[in-house]
């Protein structure tokens, strides 16, 4: 092991343009008290502090002897020169303070990369030229006080961090998109702006449709509310902020004093106050003065039409559970899709499901819904997650799912590179695609009668499986939601047809399957699935240039590109991928053709 003073210059030695470490030298001690060598900071004789702001250094810091100064809590390398990727800083198990804005390092930061560095309180990375996701490990810094990323080059969706620790935060000027995590809603706008992609209330930007919000599975547990009160939270502003106070209420009271709630509620104003838990159930009276959990809805139980408690889609012998057992089922937001939002609900037996929320729906009666959601619910394919159960009311459409805990696609390829971002090489990604296809062939022929059999294909609406199986959800649903509203959220609506001309046809599913294929074989998040395209790549025009210039294994992920003797069926995927988001319906080859030459993709190139 090293002294401070040798550690100190090796690492001046690892530096270009030292001068302003010239009291750096040999026979002299950097902690003495007569002249202390520049920049540095000492504590009972040792090392403390770096200070080595504003000295236009540059180079590759010596690491290993930086990681010798046994008592360095803080770095601070504001101002300088530093470029390219972020050095192993994380060897600095011990740091509290890490000040590095204003140089020009470049670069992803791996996920992983704060693990370790468990006692930062003060994070400064702002004014680089940082690429990639926001490394999700920030999330478990138990102490972080200060996060500043902004003015960099950041993308994707920003993890959880928000710990209750974190005071001060900005994210702003960097290429992120998505919903923020509600952990991070206590923070001002302002901490966010300049990400044209994010979305959500904050930002008075609809989440359309392609973002979605899931935890990543490192993320501390989020703090859980009861499916009742997380349903009610949609029904408007004035409504959700009514209601959460009675939230708070409703906590403090005993159960017996709920009933009260309920009822005080409805006095409060007749038009809200349905207590859920009364609805349809036969052994109450529906006058909804029995146990209550109140939530949004227009009407009183007893004029509503509904069918009561849940019905159940399936017979394949999973658990039933009822509209009780899910009301009283701890919640977790999961994302405001442009269909409504989902929940992630906890039963009391540990049957963890999905409630699905509809909105903007036909003004469909409960025995046509009751129809179309048993049609649905009936399809049965590996690669399709069909509804487990629905529920209706005049105002209140839900769709339970089986909880699938790896998420979504979109997540897995643009969300964080965690380990199962880091599973997703060639083979997976072409049995992803397989899937898929296969999914799709299943829905077309079961649904054909559909204008648009599936209308919604797009990687957030692809579930993982345990064993990397993709299973396709949210489909056949153009005949349930209101027309003009299907044609503001269905991604087959963003087919250049539909956007034109508003024909829709089982074409408008080929475009979608090509741009989720060119997706996945890209990595890159395709601007189709934002209605005016802004954020994101777009994908198909770009896949058509790099063809026409024979250039198109540059596209190629760099993460399957390796797979050098496969190139070429990789190649071969994306020249599908680019005939079937070909613009012209009539050229745009046809599901079966698609399905066929997708299928005939080997893993190995072999025939
Ligand atoms: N059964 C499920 N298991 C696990 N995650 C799910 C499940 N269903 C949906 N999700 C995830 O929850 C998030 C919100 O889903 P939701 O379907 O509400 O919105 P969306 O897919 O973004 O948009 P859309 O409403 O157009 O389908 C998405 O990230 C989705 O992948």
């Amino acid at each position: 092991a090293m002294n401070d003073a040798e550690a100190l210059l090796k690492i001046k030695q690892s530096l270009h343009d030292s001068q302003f470490l010239d009291s750096w030298k040999n026979g002299t001690q950097p902690c003495d008290e007569v002249i202390r060598w520049v920049g540095v900071v000492c504590g009972k004789g040792i090392v403390t502090t770096l200070r080595l702001r504003s000295m236009n250094l540059s180079g590759d810091i010596d690491m290993s002897a930086l990681s010798q100064l046994q008592g360095l809590r803080v770095l601070n390398l504001v101002n300088n020169s530093f470029s390219g990727p972020i050095p192993e800083f994380n060897k600095l198990g011990a740091l509290k303070a890490i000040y590095v804005s204003m140089n020009n390092f470049s670069g992803e930061i791996p996920s992983g990369f704060f693990t370790k560095m468990v006692s930062l309180k003060k994070i400064w990375f702002d004014k680089n030229n940082f690429t990639g996701p926001i490394p999700s490990s920030l999330a478990q810094l138990p102490r972080l006080l200060e996060l500043h990323l902004n003015s960099n080059n950041f993308t994707g969706l920003i993890p959880s961090i928000g710990q209750q620790s974190l005071e001060s935060l900005n994210l702003s000027s960097n290429n992120l998109y998505g919903d923020i995590p509600s952990s991070l809603s206590r923070f001002d706008v302002s901490c966010f702006e300049g990400n044209p992609g994010l979305c959500g209330q904050k930002f008075g930007k609809l989440c359309a449709s392609v973002v979605p919000t899931p935890p990543p599975p490192s993320e501390p547990p989020q703090k859980s509310l009861k499916i009742a009160y997380a349903l009610m939270g949609l029904s408007g502003f004035i409504l959700a902020s009514m209601l959460v106070g009675i939230y708070l209420l409703v906590q403090k009271r005993k159960r017996e004093e709920r009933d009260q709630m309920c009822t005080e509620k409805r006095n409060f104003d007749g038009n809200i106050g349905l207590c859920i838990s009364s609805i349809g159930r036969k052994e109450e009276d529906g006058s909804g003065s029995g146990t209550g959990k109140c939530m949004g809805g227009r009407r009183s139980p007893r004029k509503t039409k509904g069918f009561g408690d849940l019905m159940m889609l399936n017979n394949t012998g999973k658990p039933v559970f009822g509209l009780s057992d899910l009301m009283k089922a701890g919640a977790e937001v999961l994302g405001n899709g442009s269909l409504g939002s989902s929940y992630k609900a906890k039963l009391s037996n540990g049957l963890i499901l999905v409630v699905k929320r509809l909105k903007e729906m036909n003004k469909m009666d409960s025995d046509d819904f009751k129809t179309e959601m048993t049609r649905l619910g009936g399809l049965k394919h590996p690669n399709i997650l069909a509804p487990l159960a629905c529920h209706y009311q005049k105002d209140e459409k839900l769709l339970i799912y089986e909880y699938i805990p790896k998420g979504s696609l979109l997540y897995l390829l643009h969300g964080d590179r965690g380990e199962s971002h880091a599973n997703l090489n060639w083979p997976t990604r072409l049995k992803i695609i397989q899937g898929i296809v296969l999914g799709m062939s299943y829905i077309h022929t079961e649904l054909a009668t559909l204008a648009l059999p599936h209308g919604n294909l797009k990687s957030s609406n692809v579930l993982i499986g345990p064993d990397n199986e993709p299973l396709v959800v949210d489909y056949g649903l153009i005949s349930i939601i209101e027309r003009n509203h299907a044609a503001s959220v269905l991604m087959g609506y963003q087919a250049p047809e539909a956007v034109e001309s508003r024909s829709i046809s089982p074409k408008c599913d080929v475009y979608s399957l090509g741009v989720i294929v060119l997706e996945i074989l890209t990595g890159k998040f395709p601007s189709q699935y934002h209605k005016n395209n802004k954020g994101g790549t777009d994908v198909v025009r770009w896949v058509k240039s790099a063809i026409e210039e024979k250039r198109e294994v540059e596209l190629l992920d760099p993460g399957i590109s390796e797979h050098r003797s496969c190139i070429g069926e990789m190649q071969k995927l994306l020249h599908i991928g680019a005939d079937c988001t070909e613009s012209n319906p009539e050229k745009r080859v046809d599901i079966r053709e698609a399905i066929r030459r997708i299928d005939e993709i080997r893993i190995d190139g072999s025939t």
